[in-house]
């Protein structure tokens, strides 16, 4: 495990949900991207130099899609790092639940900051929504909190156990 952590630097593992989707109008619903809509936001709007993110795509899925295998790439992402500080972007679906499945994958002592977050609308296409809000929370929290692995939504940090699910 690497303990030289870069306290600047937060790892942003992308892993689909409405957050990061587009409207599909053969579809008639919003699918994911091909390709993260995440790190072009957070540079041009936030203002993020790359320098202080590191990007890591595990999958692009809708949430109910996510298994056990995608959790350990998580996990396995999270412990490779060099950041202690990490926001996952996942679909609301499922976030709760894969929040608490991350918790039992993770080392029982790790120093790690872990925020989930996801959105009901996308980030890009849809204006106003709630994406650019929540991911800006998470940025916060990831920031802030202690270590441990929480949800950021609607204003509010929540901790795994908190809710059932968004839905
Ligand atoms: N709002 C959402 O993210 C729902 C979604 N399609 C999901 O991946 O769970």
């Amino acid at each position: 495990m690497n303990q030289n952590y870069n306290e600047e630097k937060i790892q942003i593992i992308v892993t689909g949900g409405t957050i990061d989707s587009y409207y599909d109008i053969d579809a008639c619903t919003t699918l994911c991207h091909q390709q993260t809509a995440i790190p072009e936001f957070i540079t041009k709007f936030a203002q993020i130099p790359d320098c202080e993110f590191e990007l890591t795509e595990i999958c692009m899925k809708d949430s109910r899609k996510i298994n056990h295998q995608d959790l350990e790439k998580i996990s396995t992402a999270i412990s490779l790092s060099n950041c202690n500080r990490h926001i996952i972007t996942h679909g609301t679906f499922t976030l709760f639940d894969n929040a608490r499945r991350l918790q039992t994958l993770l080392a029982h002592n790790h120093q790690q900051v872990v925020i989930f977050t996801g959105a009901m609308w996308p980030l890009v296409g849809f204006s106003p929504n709630d994406a650019g809000f929540n991911l800006g929370s998470a940025f916060i929290a990831a920031r802030l909190a202690q270590p441990g692995i929480y949800v950021a939504f609607n204003g509010k940090l929540y901790q795994p156990d908190d809710l059932e699910g968004l839905h």
